[in-house]
């Protein structure tokens, strides 16, 4: 009696396990064809890399600039980044006030650097920009027509190169100030992020945006988002919107007060007290001697007002290495004795409360890597770079110069003062002390890019920073790919599942296995 059951129910069992057999095969064929999809239909398109040059025209030296992005992903942060650096030989552009028609030639070593750098059939697309900074703005004080003689003659040289020229100019201290803080930002990621980073960041409210310190040869700019609304002095005042979001952003640049420039005045003020020629001096090290030339010494704006009839033609300085009376000596530099707003750094200027951290680039990052002193990611306590720059300075000169044999004489013989005017303009100047120190954060390079302001400058001049968040996915193509491999997974483990709770194989049943 029971046969016939048994004969009717066993083709039933079979088509049901063909059914789920067929409907596994096919699912793991969906699966195969969903990521074999996802990975060549999604795949970032072939490279096509466009350049950009700037030419930094800085007071001591100009470097050219090479950077490099991909087309399709102009408008993304972190996506330009700099290929190439080329350190042009002899000094600044302003220091051809003499033999104005030689700027330009100078920079011809670099060009040709570039062409070699950027594929030949892409030199007519790619823009090339020069701006000049604090060495050009004194220039232009002193003698405006050597000024422009030397503008055209870079110009000149620029428009005869095999790139798309887009203009040689001096920039103003803002636009360091402000094009610095982008390029740092830019780098650092800050501007925008995307997918989780996005949610975590505003989950978090984490610090947004870093501050940005530069100290040049005859300049020194500041900038940082200030929350202070209330803008006592508009002049310092910059607004920009970039990605979707406002910054409000301090930044103030000092003319005269890069570290060159900043010795300069330091020793006019030195000539007021001396009644021979010869000066010591405590910010050099002991045994080190220099001879300056003083014909042409106060014709720099940057002197000028201390200008004083002397008896004598040269000046011989002596070091003395002596970090307590340096440090006297320099602090004099910095007039904190009227301030007609809220808050000021010092000379009467402005300066809001000092907000979030700070990167500083430029001669900070050169004197202070020099010293040692810009360990990351913890940065050294204030007590401990005051002392090292103090044993520093009361190293002898021969000693120095046997140990830094291969730096050049012109640095090394001036790190001592710099190590000093450092910690003065940013202890005594802006105010950074025991407590806040730790935001300073002396930094080269972020990822292959010098810190500074020629990539902020070619990002807006490009128009590569869209003022509003620009559509696109949200997830990146790897994030993408991944996720779509883990569903299909889970599909397919799913349907595995479902397979072995239906068809119950024997390896499983109770007491087999
Ligand atoms: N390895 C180096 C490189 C440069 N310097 C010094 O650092 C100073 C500033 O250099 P830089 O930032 O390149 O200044 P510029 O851009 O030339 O000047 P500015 O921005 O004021 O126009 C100069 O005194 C230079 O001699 C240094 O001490 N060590
Ligand atoms: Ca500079």
């Amino acid at each position: 009696m029971d046969e016939p059951k048994v004969t009717g129910t066993k083709p039933k069992m079979s088509s049901t396990r063909m059914i789920l057999l067929i409907l596994g095969f096919l699912s793991t064929l969906a699966v195969i064809a969903l990521i074999a999809v996802a990975v060549t239909q999604n795949q970032p398109f072939p490279k096509n890399i466009k350049y950009g040059i700037v030419l930094d025209a800085g007071s001591s030296h100009t470097n050219l600039y090479v950077y490099e992005w991909p087309a399709e992903k102009e408008n993304d942060t972190g996506v330009v980044k700099q290929v190439e650096v080329c350190k042009v030989e002899g000094p600044g552009i302003s220091g051809y006030s003499h033999a104005t028609e030689k700027a330009g030639p100078s920079l011809e070593q670099c060009l040709q650097q570039a062409k070699e750098v950027i594929p030949s059939a892409q030199h007519k697309e790619t823009p090339v920009y020069l701006g000049a900074t604090a060495g050009m703005r004194l220039l232009r004080l002193q003698n405006e027509s050597a000024a422009d003689k030397v503008l055209s003659s870079v110009e000149n040289t620029l428009r005869s190169a095999p790139f798309n020229f887009q203009g040689a100019r001096i920039i103003t201290g803002q636009e360091e100030g402000a094009y610095g803080w982008i390029t740092i930002n830019y780098l650092l990621g800050n501007f925008k992020q995307s997918g989780w980073k996005k949610l975590l960041h505003s989950l978090k409210s984490l610090s947004e945006t870093s501050g940005a310190l530069d100290l040049g040869g005859a300049s020194t700019q500041i900038t940082f988002v200030s929350k202070e609304l209330t803008s006592e002095s508009p002049e310092n005042q910059l607004y920009f919107r970039l990605y979707g979001k406002d910054y409000q952003v301090y930044t103030h640049s000092f003319l005269c007060y890069g570290k060159d420039q900043a010795l300069q005045q330091k020793l006019a003020r030195d000539l007021q007290t001396v009644d021979n020629s010869l000066l010591p001096d405590p910010c050099f090290h002991k045994g080190y001697e220099r001879t300056i030339n003083i014909s042409d010494f106060f014709k720099n704006p940057c002197t000028s007002e201390k200008k004083k009839q002397l008896p004598f033609n040269q000046l011989y300085i002596k070091g003395e290495g002596d970090y307590q009376k340096c440090r006297e000596n320099i602090q004099n530099l910095f007039d904190k004795s009227n301030c007609p707003y809220s808050s000021c750094s010092f000379n009467g200027i402005y300066l809001p409360p000092l907000q979030g951290d700070f990167g500083a680039f430029s001669a900070f990052y050169f004197v202070m890597n020099f010293l040692n002193l810009t360990s990351e990611p913890k940065p050294l306590a204030l007590n401990k770079v005051t002392s090292t720059i103090e044993t520093f300075c009361a190293r002898p000169w021969q000693e120095v110069k046997t140990a830094y044999h291969h730096i050049k004489e012109k640095y090394l013989s001036e790190y001592c003062f710099s190590g000093v005017y450092i910690l003065s303009l940013l202890e005594n100047g802006y105010e950074f002390t025991e407590n806040n120190w730790q935001m300073v954060h002396f930094l080269g390079k972020i990822d292959s890019s010098d810190a500074g302001w020629t990539l902020g400058y070619m990002l807006n001049l490009t128009n590569m920073i869209p003022a509003e968040e620009p559509a696109g996915p949200p997830l990146s193509h790897g994030s993408y790919v991944g996720l779509m491999v883990l569903c299909s997974l889970v599909l397919v483990s799913v349907l595995l599942f479902a397979w072995l709770l239906l068809h119950k194989p024997k390896c499983l049943q109770k007491g087999i296995v």
